[in-house]
């Protein structure tokens, strides 16, 4: 047996329209909402990423800005344009790229953003609201990914999720969206011992590890929900962090690389300015 194929470009049709109609009734109001997005410097993966999320607006009529910056900016340029789109009213969700060249200060360019428009909800305020699990906005790609673990229809109350990778903008944020859901979660790291008993395991396993084809098949659960949030280039190819032909005959669930994860994250960065958007007409 087979995996099911948990398609990110799929449920990003469906999500998409849905948020192309909120748009509409939003310029039905006079308000199109903005969504700005800071580059520095000129990594080719970055351009990738900032391009589909340029197409995205497009797709569902959002106006869409891209700020490029030199490599070498200063930290007062880099928040200077910050500031800017924080008082600018065309402009409802403000996307400081990362990594950001290693002069620069990560954590203090993003304390700059204003929360409401923190649409990558990478903002301290955010990220309290999420450890807490108060109302805040969603960091894009542990929300895409939860509605992709949720689209299977598991009850996730109870289950053992284990996640690889406890980065800021990806394995703590999933982390605490899964426990949320009651499931009862681990996070694997680096100093993890004995990975592969951990994750054979978990009910639904999450990587975010960033090395191509790193979970393979021996170290799935049969019939685990496996989300792939792994973006590799290889010969020129993007692959995620599992090794997919193989873990698709163990797995329940599976999600491609390309057309997984990353699509849902382009999604659910339009879906929060689209919200940061209504939450200003309130
Ligand atoms: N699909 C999407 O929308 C997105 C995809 N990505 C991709 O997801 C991947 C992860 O991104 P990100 O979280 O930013 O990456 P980071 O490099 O910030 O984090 C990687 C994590 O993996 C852990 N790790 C590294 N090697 C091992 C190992 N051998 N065993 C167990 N854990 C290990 C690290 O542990 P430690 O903390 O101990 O160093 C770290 O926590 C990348 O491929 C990235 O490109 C990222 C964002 C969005
Ligand atoms: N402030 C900030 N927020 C981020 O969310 C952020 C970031 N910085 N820095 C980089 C990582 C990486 N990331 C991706 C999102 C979508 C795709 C994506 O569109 N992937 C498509 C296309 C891949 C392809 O090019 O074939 C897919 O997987 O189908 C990729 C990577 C967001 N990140
Ligand atoms: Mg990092």
């Amino acid at each position: 047996m087979s995996a099911q194929v948990l398609s990110g470009k799929t449920m990003s049709e469906s999500l998409r329209l849905e948020i192309a109609s909120r748009v509409t009734a939003l310029k039905e109001r006079g308000l199109t909402p903005g969504l700005a997005v800071i580059l520095v410097g000129n990594d080719p993966a970055s351009e990738i990423y900032v391009r589909n999320k340029g197409n995205g607006c497009t797709e569902v009529g959002m106006y869409s800005r891209t700020i490029n910056m030199p490599a070498e900016t200063t930290q007062e340029e880099l928040e200077a344009a910050i500031e800017e789109l924080n008082a600018d009213s065309a402009i409802h969700g403000i996307l400081v790229q990362l990594p950001l060249p290693k002069h620069l200060d990560e954590q203090a360019a993003l304390a700059k953003i204003l929360p409401e428009k923190d649409v990558d909800g990478f903002h301290l305020i955010n990220a309290g609201h999420m450890l807490t699990g108060t109302e805040g906005v969603v960091a894009c790609t542990p929300r895409g990914a939860l509605h992709m673990i949720k689209s299977t229809g598991v009850n996730l109350s109870g289950k053992e999720a284990v996640v690889i990778g406890r980065s800021n903008i990806v394995g703590k944020p999933m982390a605490m969206l899964l426990l949320k859901e009651n499931c009862t979660v681990a996070m694997c790291h680096s100093r993890t011992q004995n990975l592969a008993e951990h994750t054979r395991r978990a009910d639904i396993l999450v990587a975010a590890v960033g090395k191509a084809g790193f979970v393979t098949a021996d170290m799935v659960k049969p019939g685990a929900i496996v989300i792939d949030v792994g973006i590799n280039r290889v010969d020129g190819k993007v692959k995620g962090d599992v090794d997919y032909d193989a873990v698709k005959e163990v797995a329940g669930w599976i999600t491609p690389v390309p057309g997984g994860v990353g699509k849902m994250t382009i999604t659910m960065l339009l879906m929060n300015t689209v919200e940061a958007a209504e939450r200003m007409l309130k």
